[in-house]
């Protein structure tokens, strides 16, 4: 197998031991797992979880803490704690830590979302192991990823991975909760994730520690195979467990048929995180232009401009039906927009000082048309 770039994201349940603490056993057994997959030339992303787990005692919490500013101080606390411990374990192997917190905010903002990744090339070029998990103290409620299998998928998107590797505490998925249904079937092999799987996982986490539960890795696993990115959800023990996961040996749920074409960063954030901020209708010439014949949107099949944007925007793109085929970045602002609608690029380039000759661009475009659209 040739070196592969591949996120492990590790959950809550497969850190903690019994009380909801930290556990420097399962640490250091994760640790050289990822020091065999590096040991044979694969690149590894770490998505991990933990910060919660290993706080909250310090600060004289019973138990894992329930409330929002509870989970946010002891996220706090023990966030350095937890990249201590992968630090130095990580070190005994020769390899270096790095920690990445992220919110959804860096998902959304195109500049943070591009230097996000200029960051992880960086890592990854030097050979330095980074390891991720979500910025718990200042992630606004409405804002988080709640735990981090969503986040994960983002990333593996984001870096380009080969594969998404989701660790827990369970071997897979199950047609119904294994925990409480002994007789529940796993699945060892899924192309794809269906409303019907979607439908089997119903209850959030039911491990004491955990926040998503299974369904929240089946939505992971959606996205990331919209992605480009294979799949496995499951578990293992021992530091060949990813090598072996990787070979197909692995105990859990394989997800993928690895036909998924992997978008491009700059597309990915189009179609994934981008806000929108209006709309354009275009006429016939333009829909079919851009949607069959791989060519950039100009301002002469520009009928109609909705909502205010500035260059640089997202906006949909709408046919003279009123549906919507795509959405892509614009060059122009709305107002520059309103001006030039329906002139030849080099009128419209007179009447404005934007140089550029494409209100879109094709390769910031992104087709969402049904097949018999025009
Ligand atoms: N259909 C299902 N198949 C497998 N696990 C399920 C299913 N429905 C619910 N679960 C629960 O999901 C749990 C794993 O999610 P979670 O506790 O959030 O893990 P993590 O901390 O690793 O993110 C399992 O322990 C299991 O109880
Ligand atoms: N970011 C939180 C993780 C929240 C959580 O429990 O996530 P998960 O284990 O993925 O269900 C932490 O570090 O404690």
């Amino acid at each position: 197998m040739g070196k592969k770039r591949i996120v492990v994201k590790i959950g809550s349940s497969s850190l903690t031991n019994k009380n909801g603490g930290l556990s420097q056993n399962k640490i250091l057994e994760h640790a050289s797992a990822i020091a065999e997959l590096r040991k044979m030339g694969h690149e590894v992303v770490l998505i991990s979880s933990g910060a919660v787990s290993a706080g909250f005692a310090d600060l004289g919490y019973p138990s894992r803490p329930v409330t929002t500013a509870g989970k946010q101080a002891a996220a706090a606390v023990g966030q350095g704690l937890l990249i201590q411990s992968y630090t130095e374990v990580f070190k005994q192997h020769g390899i270096i830590a790095a920690q990445l917190l992220l919110t959804r905010n860096d998902f959304y903002k195109n500049e943070q979302y591009t230097n996000a990744y200029a960051t992880l090339t960086e890592l990854l070029k030097r050979s330095v192991l980074p390891i991720i998990n979500e910025n718990d103290s200042v992630s606004i409620d409405e804002l988080t990823f709640g735990d981090n299998d969503m986040l994960s998928a983002l990333v593996s998107g984001l870096v380009h991975a080969d594969y998404l590797i989701i660790l827990t505490d369970i071997n897979g998925l199950y047609n119904q909760n294994p925990r409480t249904i002994p007789t529940a079937r796993r699945y060892d092999f899924l192309e794809e994730i269906t409303d019907e799987h979607l439908g089997m996982t119903n209850n959030p986490s039911s491990s004491k520690f955990g926040t998503g539960g299974m369904k929240s890795k089946l939505l992971a696993a959606k996205t990331a195979l919209s992605l480009g990115v294979q799949v496995f959800v499951g578990t293992g023990t021992g530091k060949s467990k990813l090598l072996e996961i990787l070979e197909g040996r692995g105990d859990g749920t394989y997800i993928g048929s690895q036909l998924a074409p992997a978008l491009k960063t700059q597309k990915q954030w189009i179609a994934f995180h981008s806000p929108l901020s209006g709309a354009i209708e275009v006429d016939d010439g333009a829909a079919r232009a851009i949607l069959h014949e791989g060519k950039s949107l100009l301002p002469a099949g520009v009928k109609k401009v909705s909502g205010l944007f500035a260059a640089g925007d997202v906006v949909e793109i709408i046919n003279t039906n009123h549906e919507v085929i795509g959405k892509g970045q614009v060059q122009y602002s709305s107002d520059e927009l309103n001006l030039i609608k329906g002139m030849a690029s080099q009128d419209a380039k007179m009447h404005t000082n934007n140089p550029h000759s494409e209100v879109i661009h094709r390769n910031k475009w992104l087709s969402m048309a049904k097949e018999k659209t025009i």
